[in-house]
């Protein structure tokens, strides 16, 4: 599988480094506010696993599956509900978790959503921010990593579902795209 990677662009340490930062910001923030912490499946579970232990104050947790890619680089430019949310987001404070936000397409229908059934504050942490990928205006409250626009894997993200497992984020060999 490592053999796979051509370069890496984040290494194992600086990801947990920045991730107890973003912990930190994230416990004062947060502080007495009980937040609903949304994890979107798949790719920010890794991110979620790590992050939410360094979050030093009560959070709920939740799931929300929404797509907009198939197996292929390059967004459909369609956002669906794969999984709904168990919990009502209405007066409350909601924080999303994210490992990439690149077009934008997804964060910006899921704020959108979340305002619509109308939760208290609607924020937006993504451990990489892709701008030049952007389609739509969206700004994240907070970001790990800016990345370069090349399609990134590992840490939660896929090529072709494979790689989520790898603990850095690295970009791909040519060769593998093209079979
Ligand atoms: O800013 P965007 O262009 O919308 O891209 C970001 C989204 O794309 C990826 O998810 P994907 O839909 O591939 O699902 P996955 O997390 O299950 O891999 C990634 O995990 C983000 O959720
Ligand atoms: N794996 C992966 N998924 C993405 N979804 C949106 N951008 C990316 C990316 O660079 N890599």
């Amino acid at each position: 599988m490592r053999d796979d990677i051509k370069e890496v662009l984040i290494t194992e340490e600086e990801i947990q480094e920045k991730v107890k930062e973003l912990g930190k910001l994230l416990t004062e923030e947060y502080q007495g506010k009980f937040p609903l912490v949304v994890g979107v499946l798949k790719g920010s579970l890794p991110f979620m696993g790590d992050l939410i232990q360094q979050i030093d104050t009560h959070i709920e947790l939740d799931l929300m599956d929404v797509s907009s890619y198939g197996n292929d680089t390059v967004s459909s430019g369609e956002v669906k509900i794969v999984k709904d949310l168990n919990t009502s987001v209405e007066g409350r404070d909601v924080l999303i978790l994210e490992d990439i936000i690149d077009s934008g397409l997804t964060l910006s229908y899921l704020v959108k959503l979340f305002q619509y059934r109308k939760a208290k504050s609607v924020k937006v942490v993504t451990l990489l921010d892709k701008p030049e990928g952007r389609n739509v205006d969206l700004v994240p409250d907070i970001a790990g990593f800016i990345v370069p626009d090349e399609f990134v894997v590992g840490y939660g993200l896929d090529y072709a579902e494979k790689y989520r497992n790898l603990p850095f984020i690295g970009i791909l060999k040519p060769e593998i795209y093209q079979g």
